[in-house]
């Protein structure tokens, strides 16, 4: 791609390498367009999801998948497996798969398939984004929807319309951008407590997300423009632990009603089994879960939803500089679940919650 947009300005462009053009959202979204049956994949999941939030649906919403997705071939083998599953348990189950593709680091590393789609820092993100719609065209199309995290507030405009469910990461949740933009996104949003701990900082994110804000942005043609929202009702608490302990146990939920309740908000709060909930050791998320689920089991009625890092593999591998030496269906972020494991705790969740479940609606 042509490299002419830098201006030579030494003062002003001292660390700037170069700025290189994208196609707008429209061009892609024109070559790459949503139609059915995808598009209906996407209505119904925000829908039901939204039920789930306001409690006319019943059933638990099951965030699962990989911590990231690397490689689409194995992704979508996994895609096919969850969808099985996911219609196997739809009565007591709502699952929506982890469709990851851009990674908050701590402090550097791959930054996801988007950033980065060959791994080897060449940082061709139009090839990234382009396999990014591509995939989340395909799960859709399998009838499964789609979970993404949203880091970098331009990407909705490309990929937005093809996701279900959203989270602001721990890392982003502080971050005005991500509550403003929030606020204009079509889906139920996940705001996770911050990687300290801290739930007030998800609450008032919430707050804030609910109401109407006004920013810069883009437009579907790319260029700069006033965005003005209606702020989205549909956000929401995710548990995911802090750098202390975790905070999935009873009495940190209960804490967590409170903030909500003291802040006005309704008592929705979805539970992250990995992440520091689990201290990043995918041994514990099945620990996690059945924790959850006795919660439910004995008259819990915030929790509304989890989230499971799960992938055909267990655990995970550092990116190898000959990528031929990538092992196949294992995460290269977050360690995670292997599909045996995935398949075990979801179906004992169902099992634990048949039953249980349609009491909790009113
Ligand atoms: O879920 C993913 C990771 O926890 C997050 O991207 C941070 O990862 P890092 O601490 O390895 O950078
Ligand atoms: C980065 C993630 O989580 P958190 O923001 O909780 O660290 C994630 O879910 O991939």
């Amino acid at each position: 791609m042509k490299r002419d947009l830098l201006v030579v300005d030494e003062d002003n462009h001292l660390n700037l390498a170069a700025i290189d053009p994208m196609p707008s959202p429209a061009e892609l979204r024109t070559r790459l367009p949503l139609a059915a049956p995808a598009a209906q994949t996407v209505a119904t999941g925000r829908s039901v999801v939204r039920n789930i939030l306001d409690r006319r649906d019943p059933r638990l919403l099951a965030v699962v998948g990989p911590c990231s997705i690397h490689d689409p071939a194995a992704g979508l083998e996994y895609a096919r497996r969850l969808k099985q599953l996911a219609d196997e348990l739809a009565d007591t189950l709502y699952i929506v798969m982890r469709v990851y593709f851009e990674k908050p680091r701590t402090s550097v590393g791959w930054k996801g398939l988007i950033n980065d789609p060959r791994m080897d820092q060449s940082f061709c993100i139009a090839e990234g984004m382009e396999r990014a719609r591509r995939f989340l065209l395909e799960v859709n199309q399998l009838g499964l929807p789609a979970a993404a995290e949203a880091l970098d507030p331009i990407s909705p405009h490309y990929l937005g319309e093809l996701i279900s469910w959203v989270a602001i990461g721990a890392r982003t949740t502080e971050s005005q951008t991500h509550r403003e933009m929030s606020s204009g996104l079509p889906m139920p949003v996940g705001f996770k407590n911050g990687t300290d701990g801290s739930v007030d900082t998800a609450v008032n994110a919430i707050l804030s997300t609910s109401h109407p804000h006004a920013f810069l942005g883009i437009a579907a043609d790319g260029r700069t423009a006033i965005v003005r929202t209606r702020g989205n009702r549909y956000s929401h608490l995710v548990l995911r632990g802090g750098s202390a302990r975790p905070n999935y146990d009873s009495v940190s939920v209960a804490l967590a009603e409170r903030a909500l309740a003291k802040a006005q908000l309704p008592p929705n709060i979805v539970i992250d089994c990995a992440h520091g909930n689990s201290y990043k050791n995918p041994a514990l998320q099945p620990t996690v879960l059945s924790d959850v689920v006795h919660q439910i089991k004995q008259g819990n009625r915030s929790i509304v939803g989890t989230m499971i890092e799960s992938f055909l593999e267990a655990g995970n591998q550092t990116i190898p500089a000959d990528l031929s030496q990538l092992r196949y269906g294992c995460s290269v972020t977050d360690p995670c679940v292997d599909w045996a494991t995935t398949e075990s705790m979801l179906r004992d969740a169902a099992d634990a919650l048949r039953g249980v479940l349609p009491g909790r609606c009113s």
